[in-house]
C-alpha cells in the first residue's frame, strides 16, 4: 500500500479543485437556460469562470472545503487502520499545501485544530465488499449548504403546501419545499439528495449518499425516478435563481432513495449542496494502494473559459445596471445614493469579519477603527510563505443571515457603511440600515477564486487566536463586484424574491400522486 497516501493526496486535491463532469454538464445546461445579459446570467458567468480558474491554478473551487466524507470500499483482509492513518496524513499535508481550509474546529473551545483532523474529522467509512480491488468515495459538502438541509416528520403541515401526509405525495410537498426555505443561502442554484423513511439519522445518511448517484442516472424505482423529473422541473419555476437573485435555474439535480421505516416513524430528509457540487472517487490497486481509474470524470468535460463574465457583461444590452466605484472610507451620502441592483466597485481596502468577529465585537473594542469601512464575511484560505508573508488561496463570501442578531449593532457602534456576503439578511439588518445609512452587498457565493483575484494583498491580521478563516483579515483590493440587494431605503432584493418563491410554491398545494 506504498502508493495509498499519494492516492488519497490526488483524490483530494481533485475534489477540491476541479470539478466533475457531470456537475460541469449539468451548471452548463443551467447557464443556456438564462437570458443573456440578466443579474441570473451574469452570476452564473461568474461562478462558470471560477470554476474554470479553480482547475487551471490547482486551488479551491470554494474556500470553504467542507465536510471531507470518505466512503471506502475494501476486500476482506484490508488493513483499514493503515488506511484512516494514511488518509489522515494525506489530509494533513492538502491542508498545509492550501488545497483545504483548515475546517476542524473543536465546539466546546472554538479552537481549530489547524490540520482538519480532530475529533470525528474527516469521516471516513468502511464497507468491505466482494471485488479485489479498492473504491474510495470523497465528498466535500461545504457548511453553508449543509445548514439548508432540511428533516420532516408526516404528516405535517408545510408552509405554502399544507397538509403534507404519509404518502407519496406529503413527500412530494416536503422536497419542493426544501429547495424554497434553502432560497440562495445554499449557494444556488443547488442539487439535493433525499431520503425517504429510516430513523433520523439513517434518513439522512441515506439523504446524503444520494448526492454520490451521477446527476444523469435514472432511478429504477419508476415512482422515484417520476418524482425526481417532477420536483426539477417544478422546482425551477419558483423563481429562485442563481444566488437567490431570481431567474430560471434553482435546482441543478434531485436523487431520491427509500428505506424502511418503524410504522409510528415517516421521516423526509434532504441533502442539500450548492453548486460548487465537490464529490469523486477512484478505484485502486489493493496491492500497493495506486489509482486505477476515476468515477465522475466520464463523458464531456465542459471547460468553461477565463473570460466568461467580461463576455457576459458585453451581451448586457438593455437594462445595464449602474456601477459604482467605491474606496473606503466610505461617507453617509455616498451609501445612500445606492440602490437595489446598483453594481458596486470596490478598490482600496475590506476586512473580513464573520460568526466568531461578530460575537466578538458585540463586546469588545474592534482591533481597528472601521468607521466609514466595509466588512466582508468571508473566511478566507490562507497561507504563510518562507518570509512569513500572507497569500490568499481563496476568498469567497459566507453567508450573511448567521451575522443577523449581530450585524445591525455593529454597524452602528463602529461606523461600518457596507456589509459584504452572500444570501441576504433580514429584516433587523434591514431597518438598521435604513437607520444608520448602510447597504448590504451581495457577492456571489463559492467564486472563491475569482474574488482572491481581486486581491492585490494582505495588510495584516488581527484576533488570530479564532484560527485562519475567523480571524480579520485586512485586504487590500481592486475591482471587487458586488450587487446592491439591500439598500438603506428599506428595499430587499431578498425579501421580494422569498416572497414571490413563496407564492409560486403554493401553485403546487393540489394532490399529484
Ligand atoms: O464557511 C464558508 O466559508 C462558507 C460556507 O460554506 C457558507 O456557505 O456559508
Ligand atoms: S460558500 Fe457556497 S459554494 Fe462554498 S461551500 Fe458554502 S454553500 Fe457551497
Amino acid at each position: 500500500m506504498k502508493e495509498f497516501k499519494e492516492s488519497m493526496y490526488n483524490l483530494i486535491v481533485e475534489t477540491s479543485t476541479n470539478l466533475p463532469h457531470d456537475v460541469r454538464r449539468a451548471i452548463d445546461r443551467a447557464k443556456q437556460k438564462e437570458n443573456a445579459g440578466t443579474r441570473a446570467a451574469l452570476s452564473l458567468a461568474t461562478i462558470t469562470q471560477n470554476i474554470g480558474m479553480a482547475d487551471d491554478h490547482v486551488l479551491p473551487i470554494c474556500q470553504d472545503t467542507g465536510m471531507l466524507t470518505f466512503e471506502a470500499k475494501v476486500p476482506v483482509g484490508a488493513d483499514q487502520i493503515e488506511m484512516k492513518k494514511q488518509i489522515h496524513r494525506a489530509v494533513k499535508q492538502a491542508t498545509a499545501d492550501g488545497k483545504l481550509r483548515p475546517n476542524s474546529v473543536d465546539s466546546l473551545t472554538g479552537e481549530n485544530s489547524g490540520d482538519n483532523v480532530g475529533d470525528g474529522t474527516p469521516i471516513i467509512h468502511f464497507t468491505q465488499w466482494e471485488k479485489d480491488d479498492i473504491e474510495v468515495r470523497l465528498i466535500m459538502k461545504g457548511g453553508g449548504c449543509e445548514n439548508k438541509n432540511i428533516q420532516y416528520s408526516l404528516p405535517a403541515e408545510i408552509e405554502g403546501l399544507g397538509r403534507a401526509g404519509r404518502d407519496l405525495d406529503g413527500i412530494r410537498k416536503c422536497i419542493l419545499h426544501s429547495v424554497y426555505q434553502a432560497q440562495g443561502q445554499g449557494c444556488s442554484a443547488g442539487f439535493i439528495g433525499v431520503g425517504i423513511g429510516g430513523d433520523r439519522i439513517s434518513s439522512y445518511a441515506l439523504a446524503k449518499e444520494q448526492l454520490f448517484r451521477k446527476v444523469d442516472d435514472v432511478n429504477p424505482n419508476e415512482d422515484l425516478a417520476n418524482l425526481e423529473d417532477y420536483v426539477l422541473e417544478k422546482a425551477n419555476t419558483l423563481g429562485i435563481g442563481t444566488m437567490g437573485f431570481g431567474g430560471e435555474a434553482t435546482l441543478l439535480g434531485c436523487k431520491i432513495g427509500a428505506g424502511n421505516r418503524l410504522p409510528a416513524s415517516f421521516f423526509v430528509s434532504v441533502a442539500y449542496n450548492c453548486w460548487a457540487f465537490r464529490r469523486l472517487g477512484v478505484t485502486l490497486d489493493a496491492e500497493d494502494g495506486s489509482i486505477q481509474s476515476w468515477l465522475y470524470k466520464d463523458g464531456d468535460k465542459v471547460t468553461f473559459a477565463e473570460e466568461e463574465v467580461a463576455a457576459a457583461a458585453e451581451e448586457t444590452i438593455e437594462e445595464a445596471p449602474r456601477e459604482v466605484v467605491l474606496e473606503a472610507p466610505i461617507t453617509e451620502e455616498q451609501i445612500r445614493d445606492l440602490k437595489v441592483g446598483d453594481v458596486v466597485v470596490i478598490n482600496g481596502m475590506m476586512h473580513t469579519g464573520r460568526d466568531a468577529i461578530h460575537h466578538h465585537l458585540m463586546e469588545h473594542d474592534a482591533p481597528i477603527d472601521l468607521n466609514g469601512q466595509v466588512i466582508y464575511h468571508c473566511g478566507p484560505v490562507m497561507l504563510k510563505d518562507g518570509d512569513g508573508n500572507w497569500h490568499v488561496k481563496a476568498a469567497g463570501p459566507t453567508t450573511s443571515i448567521r451575522e443577523e442578531p449581530y450585524q445591525g449593532d455593529i454597524m452602528k457602534k463602529f461606523g461600518i457603511r457596507a456589509v459584504i456576503g452572500k444570501g441576504g439578511m433580514g429584516p433587523k439588518t434591514l431597518k438598521a440600515l435604513e437607520e444608520h445609512g448602510g447597504v448590504y452587498l451581495n457577492a456571489i457565493g463559492g467564486a472563491a477564486q475569482y474574488y482572491a483575484d481581486c486581491i492585490k494583498g494582505v495588510e495584516g491580521v488581527d484576533l488570530m487566536e479564532f484560527g485562519i478563516p475567523e480571524a480579520m483579515w485586512h485586504l487590500r483590493v481592486e475591482g471587487f463586484r458586488a450587487i446592491v440587494t439591500m439598500d438603506a431605503h428599506g428595499n430587499s432584493l431578498h425579501r421580494d424574491v422569498e416572497k414571490t418563491s413563496l407564492e409560486r410554491l403554493s401553485q403546487y398545494k393540489e394532490r399529484v400522486y
